[in-house]
Formats: structure tokens, sequence, C-alpha cells
């Protein structure tokens, strides 16, 4: 899947100010991905400072960073994150109460993602202002294992669904996650009802998890060009 790109220093404000919400004491799970990257280093100087934090990553990625960063690190064994930081492909703010809806996954990571943000007491969400859509038409990643491939793809198209196996960019064959799985990009068109979407998806047989996260996120910072827009799900 193509990742976009805003900003650097958009995803460094966005990040900054989530790695500001953490207190004394947090457990924070940590996300995959280049924003992530930069709430994890703005994290890691706040524990460089003397705060008292430690995490709990989502990806190697995300581990090799906070070591990196010298921030502790847990297991889901040894603890439940106070809050999570992560970030988010695609973005969909609602007009009235509700949550916002993301698509996640560029990086193949959702699986652990949704399983550390859900488990979260709060959820930040950190993106560049690219993320922001009204209208949620980019294709949803499923993380599949290898054998089910073609049946989920099959199940996929009968959801109404394009599945595309996602292509590694610097080795021969499929992108692999971090769990041994492969990925499948699947476009829908425009998703009216995501809830909807996302049960149908979760229940085939073979499916580790898809990218979409409902009801899931508490707050959405994003980066613009001179600062950071707050949006608190149910505002
Ligand atoms: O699998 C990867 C994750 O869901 C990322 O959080 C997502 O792709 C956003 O990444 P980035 O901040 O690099 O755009």
């Amino acid at each position: 899947m193509k990742r976009s790109g805003g900003t650097d220093a958009e995803k460094r404000r966005a990040g900054e100010r989530a790695a500001a919400a953490v207190s004394d004491g947090d457990v924070v799970g940590l996300g995959t991905g280049s924003t992530a990257a930069a709430a994890i280093r703005a994290l890691g100087r706040r524990v460089d400072s003397g705060l008292d934090a430690r995490a709990i990553p989502t990806s190697h990625q995300s581990r090799a960073l906070a070591r990196e960063a010298g921030i502790p690190l847990l297991t889901l064994e040894e603890a439940t994150p106070d809050l999570a930081i992560d970030g988010a492909d695609r973005i969909a703010i609602p007009d009235r109460d509700g949550s916002p809806v993301l698509i996640k996954g560029g990086g193949a990571a959702h699986t652990r993602e949704k399983l550390v943000d859900s488990a979260a007491e709060r959820f930040l969400v950190v993106a560049d202002s690219t993320k922001l859509t009204d209208c949620l038409d980019s294709p949803v990643p499923v993380e599949v294992l290898p054998d089910a491939v073609p049946v989920v793809e099959r199940r996929l198209s009968a959801l109404g669904g394009d599945p595309t196996l996602r292509a590694a960019e610097r080795k021969d064959g499929p992108v692999v996650t971090d769990n041994g799985n492969l990925v499948i990009d699947c476009a829908f068109g425009p998703v009216d009802d995501p809830d909807s979407l996302a049960a149908d998806i979760a229940a085939l047989p073979g499916v580790l998890d898809h990218g979409l996260f409902v009801g899931l996120a508490d707050v959405v910072y994003v980066g613009t060009d001179d600062g950071v827009d707050v949006y608190r799900s149910g505002d």
C-alpha cells in the first residue's frame, strides 16, 4: 500500500503534543509509523528529563525506537496501557457526536496496534494534515493467515471489495507482517457504514484483524503549518 506523506514538521508537532499528554507513572502504548515515531522520540526526551513512563510497543519498529529513545518497555502481560499514541492513514471526523473512524495498517502493523490501542484507557491519534478525509475510500488492510489468502480474497469480493495481496517493495513476493502473516488491501469504494463493514471483515475465518478502527479513538491531534488541531470524540 502506498504510504501517504504529510510534512515532517506536522508529524513532529502532533507527536510532541501527544507525548506532552503523558503523566508521571503512565504506561503508554506505542504505535507504529512515522508519526508515532515522532511521538516516541518526544516521549524519550521527556523520559530523559525525568518523566517516569514505561511503554508497550506495537511492532518491531516501535520497540527498537523506544529502546533507542531510552523508554523502559513492558508487555501486555505486565501492564495495561493508561494511554496509547498511534498514527493513522485516514481519519474521518464525524459531524455530530461519535468517535473518529480510522483506517490504519499502511505499515502492516494494525493487528497489534488494535490490540494495544483498544486495551488503553485513552487512545490518542497523531497525524499530519493529509490524513483527514470526508470520505473513507482508501483500501482497508486485512492481515490474513498465509494459507487463508485465496479463501479470504473470495469472501472479501463477496462483500463487495476488490482485494489485492500486498507486495513487498524491497523483496520478491508479499509483505510478511511482524506476526508472520500476509496483508490483503481491499478497496470497497466509499465506506458508508464502517461499523458493519468492520464486523463483516472481522468475522471471516483466517482474518487476524483489519485496519478499520471504529469507536476506539478518544482524541486526534493533527499537525498543521503552525500548530496542532485537536478533535475529541463526542465534541
Ligand atoms: O501499520 C501502520 C500503522 O497503522 C501506522 O500508524 C499508519 O500507517 C500511519 O503511519 P504514518 O504515521 O507513517 O503515516
